[in-house]
């Protein structure tokens, strides 16, 4: 067996390589044009030319604006209504909100496709249907850590202020009186405060708290215990935190499950006299309950910066009790976290809008930067297999059953394979549909529709130094339209490797090629004779279509070969009817990549 390598520059003389495997591949390279862009585009990326718009639906601070504004036509317009936004969603490739916008089903229904990025400028992503954003392929980020020393300030603002009566007794100063004995508060040094919650607000609450003098322990089934115990903070269960809470400060996310956390059942297990804070989400409390509790004198008094509903309707029983301090969800508002948080979304949001995958991405996996750089050229050949292997299906088998096995030396917990799958399922279903698929919606749209990927990892000797030797996709129970792609165990099979950079199809079938996956490609099964590279190789030339690379490979001499034909520009109808005449040729098939 023998492989050959065409020289950079035209000229008839080929150089002899190694031979490589024990199925003979012939390998023939032309120089290749490369025409790659710069940037790795995987996940949101707007097409290529048009400036993207990105709809800003609430105050956001300056220094965003001006970021987005260099990459970006930027669209202010805040106090729309749910209408206005579904009107002019339609238009916008990104929508930046705050906690003031419910980002709804309709919204993404109503954008058509276009909208690609929601930035939550802030932490609570509540107010954005996530299913809705993950079954529409739109990326939500968020701006997680910008605001969080403010939210932990307001809290203890809240704790201290609600202890002393602060904004009851200036009220009242300033409508004329002077209440010394009606203010008398309580104090904080030697309370227990129960921290519910123990995240990014909830430990800075806890530091603080602890500066304060207070015993703090905390409730949070997620937390380490060993952050806790850095700070000086118990973890304890959320009925201890409930028993033995002088004060409870409220800190977790608004989820299904901590949904009314706070209800008639758990206030009767609370201490008499308990204090509540709460700048989390006006959700977590059933606010009915806490006005019970009230009235029974189990809760003494409130503090409360969120609302079930914003802003809370005027009779609003909570707001209008003297024992209810009331903030208008300012936990986010200093001017130094606004600042902060606008320039995290932006640069969230640009960097989603250019294909990089976000750091802050709440309805995707977050890939760190160094493994996506290491991964980009897999990433494109898992794209690759996956099309060229559905268009090796003959119409009509649906694709059901696909096996993607990755050969590879590193252990199984240094390879994250979501990036992998998710950019093989693109290629699988974008070329038999209109759905677009990106790593947000790629599990989504394979299982909606009935697509079942399984994953096995091979682990092979050698060095770990690249994340991958191969990927291997194998489609069972469907017929192909080149019968050569049909593997031994009979499934349509293409397995592909990165050679210096570049994706190349290494396996079709049981047949060894080597062509790079770049333009696109023509199969060719022929009886394995002299002259059949430079028959193919002169209609193609007749037709000015430039070959970028050829490959054969054959199962023994003078037996079958596949061909792997690299081309540039599609053949005319007319140059693959003569390709298909060769005698020679058995089967043909032209796979766009
Ligand atoms: N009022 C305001 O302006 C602001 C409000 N927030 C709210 O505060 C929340 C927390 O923010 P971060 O600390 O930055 O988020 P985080 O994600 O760092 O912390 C949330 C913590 O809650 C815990 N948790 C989840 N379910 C729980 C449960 N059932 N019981 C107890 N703990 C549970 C999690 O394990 C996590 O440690 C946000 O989700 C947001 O709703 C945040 C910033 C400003
Ligand atoms: O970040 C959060 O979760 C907040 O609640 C802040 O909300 P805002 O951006 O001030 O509407």
């Amino acid at each position: 067996m023998a492989a050959y390598a065409k020289p950079p520059t035209a000229s008839l003389s080929w150089t002899k390589l190694l031979p490589s495997s024990p199925f003979a591949t012939a390998l023939v390279s032309f120089p290749r044009r490369r025409n790659r862009s710069a940037k790795t585009v995987f996940v949101v990326a707007v097409s290529s030319g048009a400036k993207p718009t990105v709809l800003v639906a609430e105050k956001l601070g300056e220094a965003g604006i001006s970021l987005l504004k260099e990459f970006a036509n930027v669209d202010c317009s805040y106090n729309l209504t749910p209408e206005e936004l579904c009107t002019k969603i339609s238009l916008c490739d990104a929508l930046i909100v705050r906690s003031g916008t419910k980002v709804t089903r309709d919204v993404f229904e109503a954008s058509s496709g276009r909208l690609k990025v929601v930035g939550r400028a802030g932490v609570g992503i509540d107010n954005v249907d996530l299913a809705a954003a993950t079954e529409h392929g739109c990326l939500v980020v968020n701006a997680p850590t910008a605001n969080t020393i403010a939210a932990a300030e307001h809290g203890i603002a809240l704790l201290a202020a609600m202890a002393r009566n602060i904004s009851q007794a200036s009220a009242s100063v300033k409508a004329g009186q002077w209440l010394r004995n009606k203010y008398v508060g309580v104090s904080l040094v030697g309370k227990t405060l129960a921290v519910m919650g123990f995240g990014k607000v909830g430990s800075e609450v806890a530091r603080r708290a602890k500066g304060l003098g207070m015993h703090v322990i905390a409730h949070d089934p997620y937390a380490p215990a060993d952050r806790a115990r850095a700070i000086g903070v118990e973890l304890v269960s959320f009925d201890e935190a409930l028993a033995t809470a002088d004060f409870i400060s409220l800190h977790m996310p608004l989820t299904a499950s901590t949904s009314k956390v706070l209800n008639d059942e758990t206030f009767a297990k609370m201490k008499k006299g308990v204090r509540i804070v709460n700048v989390a989400r006006g959700g977590v409390i059933d606010e009915e309950a806490l006005v019970k509790a009230l009235d029974a004198g189990i809760v003494a008094q409130a503090a409360l910066d969120v609302f079930t509903v914003e802003p809370p309707p005027a009779d609003s029983k909570l707001v209008s009790d003297e024992r209810v301090t009331v903030t208008p969800h300012l936990g986010a508002s200093t001017m130094e976290a606004q600042e902060g948080v606008a320039i995290e979304i932006a640069e969230a949001v640009v960097g989603a809008l250019r294909g990089e995958l976000a750091a802050t991405a709440v309805n995707a996996p977050m890939v760190p930067a160094e493994v996506l750089t290491e991964l980009k050229p897999f990433v494109e050949l898992a794209e690759k297999l996956g099309r060229l292997a559905v268009q090796l299906i003959a119409g009509g088998s649906g694709v059901k059953s696909v096996k993607v096995t990755y050969g590879s030396a590193r252990a199984p917990d240094d390879l994250d394979t979501r990036l992998l799958r998710a950019m093989i399922t693109k290629g699988l279903i974008e070329p038999i549909s209109s759905v677009f698929v990106n790593l947000v919606n790629a599990d989504f749209t394979a299982k909606q529709r009935g697509l079942r990927i399984s994953e096995e990892r091979i682990l092979l000797d050698g060095s770990p130094e690249s994340p991958l030797e191969f990927v291997q996709v194998q489609i069972a129970n469907v017929e192909s339209k080149f019968a050569s792609a049909i593997s031994e165990s009979g499934e349509v099979k293409v397995e592909g490797k990165v050679k210096d950079g570049v994706p190349h199809l290494t396996k079709v079938g049981s047949f060894e090629v080597d062509v790079s996956l770049e333009g696109s490609l023509i199969l060719c099964r022929q009886v394995d004779q002299p002259g059949m590279i430079g028959k193919v190789g002169s209609v193609l030339g007749e037709e000015n279509v430039n070959v970028s690379f050829m490959s054969v490979g054959r199962i023994a001499p003078r037996k079958q070969a596949v061909m792997a034909i690299g081309v540039d520009e599609p053949p005319s109808k007319d140059a693959l009817k003569k390709i298909g005449e060769i005698p020679a040729i058995e089967e043909f098939v032209y796979l766009k990549l």
